[in-house]
């Protein structure tokens, strides 16, 4: 198994080779007539090779949906999606088959064959796609090696726990060296811990073989942890889309507030002012920075040269990818001059945004 390392690409004028996928203005419509209903409406993703790409949502937002269309397994209503270069929507047949072999699909519910040992398993794409039997020892061993498995070669799916099938889930969606991989709420089954445990290794798939993957959770969790960007989808539309960092950093939707605020234990700005302390005075500052101790070092520098008086309503840390993000919501009290001044100091630190 060859391994190398893509850095992460800007989809800014991004060609079709720094795409792995592009959804261009796709609507998808189930039904007709009354008993029409519009799952997808006039989505437009760019999806950078070598990431991995998030799409978040809440349920019947239209998740599953846009898997089946990336996949080739449902046809846009309209628009175009081009997986590789490829535009799959109008393919079918042969043509369609083949690109689907450079999808792997990893599934909520792992999807393995009870009847085949874990060797059977990761071993089945192989036999469909006519390796010998010797070319199939040798790449279900690099697999199973590759996602820490060796020991459980030849047990049945029955007797491994839920994190061990779906890296057996994983290594058969490897199996046929895809250029893309595809996960459908694949930690969605999984306890805490092995959720961490599945995502670590998606993690290196996309590192260590340089394989671009979409991920497809209504867990904020999963895009914190290994996303480098995200879409989130809201009622079939992408309501907010951008690099990780920008997104959590500064929430555009209640959407996406209410992701956070629910993965953060904090409140959106709608439910922090429905909270507020009658007596409360000052300017609601909601502010976001990379690091939370500039943020107190730049408040004690404020109340020392300003004279601004503040205090932490709310807030808290949390961890992305490769960076942490703080988030903190102040209630700043001085002259308005200062306290203006403050705000300045902070959005050199972050972002600030009034709320009140
Ligand atoms: N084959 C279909 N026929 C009719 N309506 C459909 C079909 N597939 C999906 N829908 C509808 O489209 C909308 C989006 O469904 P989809 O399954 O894509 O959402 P989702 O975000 O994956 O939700 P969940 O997380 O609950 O699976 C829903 O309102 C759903 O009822």
């Amino acid at each position: 198994m060859s391994a190398s390392t893509l850095t992460a690409p800007s989809t800014e004028g991004a060609s079709s080779d720094q795409l792995i996928a592009r959804i261009d203005k796709v609507s998808k419509v189930f039904g007709r007539g009354d008993s029409a209903h519009t799952a997808l409406e006039d989505v437009t993703l760019d999806i950078p090779r070598g990431e991995i790409f998030a799409v978040i949502g809440y349920s019947g937002a239209g998740k599953s949906t846009l898997v089946r269309l990336l996949n080739g397994l449902e046809r846009a209503t309209s628009g175009t999606v081009t997986v590789d270069g490829t535009d799959i929507t109008a393919l079918s047949g042969k043509p369609l088959r083949e690109v689907r072999r450079r999808i792997g699909m990893v599934f909520q519910q792992f999807n393995l064959m009870r009847s085949r040992t874990v060797v059977g398993n990761v071993s089945y794409p192989l036999e469909l796609a006519g390796l010998d039997r010797a070319e199939r020892e040798d790449r279900v061993a690099q697999l199973l090696s590759f996602v820490g498995l060796l020991d459980k070669a030849w047990s049945y799916p029955e007797e491994l726990s839920g994190g061990q099938k779906q890296r057996v889930g994983i290594a058969r969606a490897l199996a046929t060296q895809p250029d893309l991989l595809l996960a459908d709420e694949s930690t969605s089954a999984l306890d805490p811990e092995t959720t961490r445990d599945v995502l670590g290794l998606l993690r290196r798939v996309n590192e260590e073989l340089g394989i671009s993957i979409v991920v497809i959770t209504h867990e904020l969790e999963v895009v914190r942890s290994i996303a480098d960007r995200v879409a989130v989808l809201d009622a079939g539309r992408v309501v907010e889309t951008g690099t990780v960092r920008d997104v959590l950093g500064a929430p555009q939707t209640p959407t996406t507030q209410r992701f956070l605020a629910a993965a953060t234990g904090t409140s959106t700005n709608e439910t922090l002012r429905q909270h507020l302390p009658q007596d409360l005075q000052g300017t609601l500052v909601s502010v976001v920075v990379g690091d939370e101790r500039r943020l107190g070092r730049t408040l004690s520098a404020a109340a020392r040269e300003h004279g601004v008086d503040f205090e932490i309503l709310r807030g808290g840390v949390t961890e992305l990818k490769a960076e942490t993000l703080g988030s903190f919501t102040l209630a700043l009290t001085g002259a308005p001059e200062a306290v203006e001044a403050t705000i300045g100091s902070l959005r050199g630190i972050g972002t600030a945004e009034v709320i009140s």
